[in-house]
């Protein structure tokens, strides 16, 4: 077993976004009370924080495989910040901007092997661009290390793709800029735009002169504006694509069991790391202290309960932490789950070793402890006010009382309270959150959940903000009922468009960052949504295969077996040659991350995307995810409260086709209503339609019965 400890320093490359949070603001409703100190300037901080933790990550999965960073996108460990590639590199290099694809040569991998990236991601995506065409076998004459001979190679992968002439001259244009003369840790982009960009002009022009297809990003203002939409921070982050699910590696059941005193933010933890690890496929369930106590006791009547000299409450307790305990074990032994969260307080030595007795000695099942420890009191005062006031132990109790209660409960745990230490415990495998993250200490982690675990709780945080999920504006392919492709918005899609911007812009929201896929109908939707945008491609739509660009009847006309077996299992269903939701899934695990460590996002993407990350916020089931109702033109808001999201449909007076295709009661049915009867009607986590209806000037909210409800808290 490695033994190892690892505190904040060490993760210099990874600073915890969380860390921020707990000394600004605490959005949390378990941690809650710096929440409302949240500075406005916060959200850029996590993103600038976000940029560096993502590339020296990357940079270090390239020492460890080279091949694989490049089937990454060529990408930020080359370009960004790994000076042992760099030094590989034939240099100078010419265009350098992988999210930003241009006309111009670009870097010379240094043996054509590298270049067998199937995710190119600094490839023009346009299909005019002569950048799509430059493959290995254009790179096997590229291996060369002096500049002229880097640009040889680049005009003549250029040559290949009908110009060879002109694009010699292009190639020839452009002064050359080593890498080695930017500023360590610059992004790329802002490499190019600082150093070179007058440059990539010229060659733009050069290359419009000679009618050459060149990217938007080297162009002109005037001309960039005559094209389909694009964004002056236009950046792309590589994903990893695992096609199968997690569920494998987590043979064998765990416990993870929660350490720390009360109002610590262990129920937000174990609520969230749950919803998580079931969204990943690992089927996880809380069991939580609290409710087996106040189901083994009448009504709550005071923190003498929580009096360490309290002996008939303490058999109760003690009683009841073994009932939950046992429960754990007894559901993890059953095959019904693999994760089991013991959400109590565990705050004694020998609760610890009782724990791992049960979990480690006798069941043979993996131990892992997570501590949250927080002595600032205004967040502890904060987070009693946010979740423990509405606590059933406290019915109609005046707040006042309340919070003066649960600091004297606090104080019986205190007096107890024996954190877990690495020599007396050093058995043991665990990991300690400081102050909501500002430090973070590993010991003795093992295995591949555990990591995951780690990974994750490193990167959420609990700032206030808001997630705005929507599709494109309705496409060309939406109308005629075709599925994928990369389809134009059509007239009423483009109306959208500008609806959404008037929105964005109505709702003035701090630090808003932009995401969208890099298809045109999703691009195109946020043309003039005034805030720094990024493309992912891993939110573009599902990939359906062979199925690409063909209707619901087309398909099951030409492959019937096919279009039933999807409907028999929509989540596992795989497209031939495409993807399943379970794919997508896996996919979006990086996106969901990142929006962990985000502030205000809007995402633009897909049905099928979106009914993901939708899932993920309101922990739905593998089931319902692919049935999700998530229409056009509407946009989701999602703003984190107690242990879980409040949401919000707000729809934008602007017709569309309705693209949902309910569950068929017979397999491959086409013809009758679904089983979920959803067309139509937006479906709150309740199930109950509930719609925000926004006028030019008027707000309306309606439910079902033209009621004014909106909002749907979900816990
Ligand atoms: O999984 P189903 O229900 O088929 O929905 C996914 C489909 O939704 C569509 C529209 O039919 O998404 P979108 O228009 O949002 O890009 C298709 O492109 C996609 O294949």
């Amino acid at each position: 077993m490695a033994q190892s400890t690892a505190t904040a320093p060490l993760y210099a490359g990874y600073k915890p976004l969380i860390s921020s949070v707990t000394t600004d603001t605490d959005p949390d409703p378990d941690m809650a009370p710096s929440l409302s100190e949240g500075t406005a300037d916060q959200p850029q901080k996590l993103q600038r924080e976000g940029e560096v933790k993502g590339a020296s990550s990357e940079a270090q999965r390239t020492k460890a495989n080279p091949n694989q960073i490049l089937s990454a996108s060529n990408s930020s460990s080359i370009d960004d910040h790994d000076e042992d590639q760099v030094g590989t590199l034939p240099l100078p290099l010419l265009s350098i901007n992988r999210r930003t694809p241009t006309l111009l040569p670009r870097p010379v991998p240094p043996s054509s092997t590298r270049f067998t990236s199937s995710y190119n991601d600094d490839l023009c995506t346009c299909s005019n661009c002569a950048y799509s065409s430059f493959s290995s076998s254009s790179s096997s004459a590229s291996s060369t290390s002096s500049s002229s001979s880097s640009a040889t190679a680049a005009g003549t992968a250029l040559a290949s793709a009908a110009a060879s002439a002109v694009a010699k001259k292009l190639a020839r244009s452009v002064t050359a800029t080593s890498i080695m003369d930017m500023p360590y840790n610059t992004s790329p982009s802002l490499r190019v735009r600082t150093t070179s960009l007058n440059q990539l002009k010229k060659t733009a022009d050069l290359a419009i002169e000679n009618e050459l297809h060149v990217c938007p990003s080297v162009m002109s203002e005037e001309l960039r504006k005559l094209l389909p939409p694009t964004s002056e921070t236009v950046m792309t982050k590589p994903f990893p694509i695992r096609g199968e699910r997690t569920i494998a590696d987590c043979t064998t059941p765990h416990v993870i069991a929660m350490v720390g005193l009360p109002a610590r933010g262990k129920t937000f933890i174990s609520k969230k790391l749950a919803r998580y690890l079931n969204w990943i496929g690992i089927s996880t369930r809380v069991f939580n202290l609290g409710e087996y106590r106040r189901h083994a006791t009448t009504a709550y009547k005071s923190h003498e309960f929580f009096r360490a000299d309290n002996e008939e409450a303490m058999a109760i307790r003690n009683r009841c932490a073994n009932q939950a305990l046992h429960d754990s074990c007894d559901w993890l032994l059953s095959g019904q789950g693999s994760i089991a969260v013991f959400d109590a307080t565990n705050s004694t030595r020998d609760r610890r070793q009782l724990i791992h007795d049960i979990v480690v000695k006798q069941h043979g099942f993996r131990l892992f402890f997570v501590e949250s420890i927080c002595d600032d009191p205004q967040i502890i005062e904060q987070n009693i006010l946010e979740v423990k006031v509405s606590s059933p132990d406290y019915l109609n109790m005046n707040t006042e009382l309340v919070v003066r209660d649960f600091l004297q409960r606090i104080e019986h745990y205190e007096e107890r309270y024996q954190p877990i230490d690495e020599v007396t415990e050093s058995h043991l495998s665990f990991m300690k959150v400081y102050n909501a993250g500002k430090k973070v200490v590993v010991y003795n982690n093992e295995g591949h959940v555990e990591s995951r675990i780690v990974y994750y709780l490193m990167n959420i945080h609990i700032t206030p903000r808001t997630i705005y999920l929507t599709r494109h504006g309705e496409s060309e392919y939406n109308l005629s009922g075709l599925i994928g492709g990369d389809s134009n918005l059509s007239a009423r899609g483009h109306q959208y468009a500008n609806a959404l911007s008037t929105f964005i812009a109505q709702q003035q929201i701090d630090g808003l960052r932009v995401w969208t896929s890099w298809m045109k109908r999703a691009i195109q939707t946020v043309a003039d949504v005034k805030a720094p945008q990024e493309r992912w491609k891993a939110l573009n739509e599902i990939d359906a295969g062979h199925c690409e660009e063909m209707t619901y009847e087309q398909i099951k006309e030409k492959f019937p077996e096919e279009f039933k077996a999807r409907d028999v299992n929509k989540f596992a269903y795989r497209y031939p040659r495409g993807e399943s939701y379970e794919d997508l899934v896996a996919r979006l695990e990086p996106v969901i991350m990142e929006l962990e460590r985000q502030g205000n996002v809007l995402v633009v993407s897909h049905q099928a995307v979106l009914r993901c990350l939708f899932a993920y916020f309101l922990d739905k089931s593998a089931d319902e995810l692919p049935y999700l109702y998530v229409p056009l033109h509407t946009v989701i808001k999602l703003t984190p409260v107690a242990y879980g999201c409040k949401v919000e449909h707000i729809k934008l007076p602007i017709d569309a086709v309705d693209t949902h295709r309910p569950k068929p009661k017979i397999p491959g049915d086409v013809s009758e209503p679904g089983l979920d009867g959803l067309s139509g009607e937006l479906v709150a986590p309740d199930g109950v339609g509930k719609v925000l209806i926004v006028g030019d000037d008027v707000a309306t909210a309606t439910n079902g019965n033209g009621g004014r409800v909106d909002v749907q808290a979900h816990q």
